[in-house]
């Protein structure tokens, strides 16, 4: 018996399809796949390649497919064009919202094929491999009907090349048959295949075996020559006896690995085009397609701008109501006070006017609610946790009121500290509390003026401040936290919604594996981002539309600028979201990761565009950083626009169109990066 070589170099004298020399390739430092491996598969022939799981063969064929980089030595095929290469995955890879005869129209575009010649593969292929109704939907077919599937979509456009992974697993013995009969057929035709299997017997079937271990291709011959060579009567047999002498000469799979990396990778001639129509059409076909079938997810897109704007105004600013304050009247109990005190003069005693009454009136009419003869607790803590502050007036509260009226500075010490009335508030809540402090000291200036006015006397004879507030000079008096915030929301609700749904979409072809289909059926990722981008843009152009609708028309907030300055920030800012986006679908590996850090990039940037506070109180060193985060500028920016009117070519605004564009660009070159760094970027490993 001869001795099998290791790492054999084919005898085999056909005009070889594939040749690998000297390949080496490693994940890590001790994932080493490939050490020195050759093979070399003939052309019209079956090729079959065994070994066992984990050993390299879906790398291999990655590499020769143009997915994968080899860290040395070379391939070579003998088609130089994608056309010609048909490729089925390890996973079935199909776009599974879509039916089956819409995954062979996305294929067959992107090879150019007609509609007519699409149909008629579909029914061809129907026929072969026993195809469900091509109406269904992929992911409602079994394992089996989709690995079928995915075999159709691999020869859709007759390649001359295929490189197969694992055909056949899962189906049953006839349809394997079948698919054999239909390659030997096609092999006899002068098609070439290389394919995978973990059913050994039926490798018999091939032309060629090569069978891989350890980084090695311990044998490549025909089966029936291996099993003679080995003496054996199967080829298990021969793949454990191969695999026994291996083990002998373990030493060998530590030569010497080459110490420079020069990432080897088959090229294609078309590939030097980036963009192009066909392939475009077929992309956005799919993205059509896809949105067709995902029209409640789509109509959701359409719904949230409209939801979170309308929550947004109708809860941020809008002042509290309804809060509870407890009394404590000692001068007169609340249900002796009558509507007659508000319109009756107080300075006639006879009258019996109780300015307690008519100063509580006043919260009453601002829907505070006042609890009655509430109790204050000696430490002066609120015993309900529903009451937001305390009052107490004293029992001759009207008495020394007038006393300190009539006396003016030289009022009595008793009169004085009679007037005063004596508050606690619950400041764990900021905003209710400031609101309730407030309003407190306004109605105090109001009821004295109303009171005074009441008895015909000037409202400014009072107790007034020496301070008159002029027209502000943007805003308006109300200068309410709503208009103020309305701005805002905005803005993170066109950065927000095209990064989910950008880097949702991308991140989702990637993990079906479609989108590395795709690529390697020859779509550019140029080509791939642009037409999620250009859906997006769409989707964004409506969202920012009925954002502003909402925000403008229907909640009436100031836009003192023009509207269509508005706009085209928007969409600035909504780009520099979608990079964003991008970025994250492309760099993570892992749905929540993504997920998290787009929600969590978001909150943050929304903390640091002053929406919950000023930052002009932040800590210095986040103050200067944040200003140039992606949202702070265009916030700025979208401000100005509304409340102070400036141009689109004002510097404040120009700077926030700038600071999007500029975001956009930094996203954009993070991803090319990664995606000349990363092996296999386009698709999630799958386990
Ligand atoms: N992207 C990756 N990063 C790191 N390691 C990887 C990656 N892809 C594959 N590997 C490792 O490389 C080795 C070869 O994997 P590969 O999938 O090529 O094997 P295989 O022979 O096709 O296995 P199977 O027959 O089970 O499909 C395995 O140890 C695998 O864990």
């Amino acid at each position: 018996m001869d001795e099998v070589e290791f790492s054999a170099i084919s005898k085999v004298k056909q005009n070889p399809a594939i040749v690998i020399r000297n390949a080496y390739k490693k994940y890590a430092p001790n994932t080493v796949v490939f050490n020195g491996l050759n093979l070399t598969v003939p052309e019209g022939k079956i090729y079959g390649l065994l070994g066992p799981s984990g050993c390299g063969k879906t790398t291999l064929l990655g590499c020769i497919v143009g997915r994968s980089f080899l860290d040395s030595g070379s391939v070579e095929l003998n088609v130089k064009r994608r056309l010609d290469l048909g490729y089925m995955p390890q996973f079935t890879s199909l776009y599974d919202r879509l039916t089956i005869v819409e995954n062979f129209f996305v294929y067959g575009y992107i090879f150019g094929l007609s509609d007519e010649q699409i149909r008629q593969r579909a029914k061809e292929f129907t026929a072969l491999l026993d195809l469900p109704p091509l109406e269904s939907i992929v992911e409602n077919l079994s394992g089996g009907q989709q690995r079928r599937v995915s075999l159709a979509v691999t020869l859709i456009h007759d390649p001359q090349l295929y490189i197969l992974d694992e055909p056949t697993v899962g189906l049953d013995p006839v349809l394997s048959l079948g698919i054999w009969e239909y390659l030997l057929q096609q092999a006899s035709n002068g098609k070439t295949v290389l394919i995978t299997t973990h059913y050994i017997q039926e490798a018999r079937q091939a032309h060629t075996i090569g069978i891989m271990r350890n980084g090695k291709l311990l044998a490549e011959e025909p089966p029936i020559n291996l099993i003679e060579k080995c003496c054996c009567d199967n080829l298990e047999d021969v793949f454990l006896q191969l695999s026994e002498r291996q083990e002998a000469h373990e030493e060998i799979k530590t030569a010497d690995y080459p110490e420079k990396s020069e990432r080897v990778s088959v090229s294609f001639t078309e590939d030097h085009k980036r963009f192009s129509k066909v392939r475009f059409r077929s992309i956005m076909y799919k993205n059509f397609m896809l949105m067709r079938r995902e029209y409640v997810f789509i109509l959701l897109l359409c719904i949230l701008p409209i939801s979170q704007t309308f929550f947004g105004n109708y809860t941020l600013g809008v002042k509290p109501k309804n809060l509870r304050i407890g009394v404590v009247n000692n001068e007169t109990p609340l249900d002796k006070c009558n509507d007659m005190m508000m319109k009756d003069c107080f300075l006639n005693q006879s009258h019996n006017v109780f300015l307690s009454c008519v100063y509580l009136d006043y919260l009453k009419k601002e829907s505070y609610i006042l609890v009655e003869n509430y109790n204050i607790t000696d430490d002066k803590t609120l015993a309900h946790d529903d009451i937001r502050a305390v009052m107490q007036f004293p029992a001759n509260y009207t008495e020394s009121i007038i006393g300190r009226y009539m006396s003016g500075y030289t009022a009595t010490d008793a009169n004085v500290t009679g007037s005063i009335v004596d508050i606690w508030i619950d400041t764990s809540n900021q905003f209710i509390s400031t609101c309730i402090k407030f309003d407190v000291a306004r109605y105090v200036f109001k009821f004295i003026r109303g009171a005074l006015e009441n008895c015909g006397l000037h409202p400014e004879s009072g107790f007034s401040i020496p301070l008159q507030y002029e027209n502000p000079i943007y805003g308006d008096f109300s200068g309410n936290y709503s208009t103020y915030v309305a701005a805002i929301m905005l803005t993170l609700c066109c950065f927000f919604l095209p990064t989910m749904f950008t880097g949702g979409v991308i991140f989702v072809e990637r993990m079906s594996g479609a989108l590395e289909r795709l690529i390697i059926c020859g779509a550019s990722p140029i080509e791939n981002i642009v037409s999620i981008m250009l859906i997006q843009l769409i989707i964004h152009l409506f969202q920012t539309i009925e954002a502003m609708m909402v925000t403008y028309l229907w909640f009436d907030n100031p836009l003192e600028g023009s509207a269509i300055s508005m706009t085209l920030l928007m969409i600035a800012i909504g780009a520099s979201g979608m990079c964003f986006g991008l970025m994250l679908g492309i760099s993570n590996e892992n749905m929540t990761m993504t997920v998290y850090a787009g929600i969590g990039a978001n909150i943050a940037m929304a903390f640091t565009t002053g929406m919950s506070w000023p930052l002009e109180g932040a800590h210095y060193l986040l103050r200067a950083v944040a200003t140039y985060l992606p949202n702070t500028l265009p916030v700025q920016a979208a401000q100005a626009i509304g409340f102070k009117s400036y141009s689109i070519f004002h510097p404040v605004v120009l700077l926030g169109f700038a600071s999007s564009l500029i975001w956009a660009i930094v996203f954009l070159a993070i991803t090319c990066v990664l995606v000349s760094r990363k092996n296999n970027i386009w698709a999630i490993q799958k386990e």
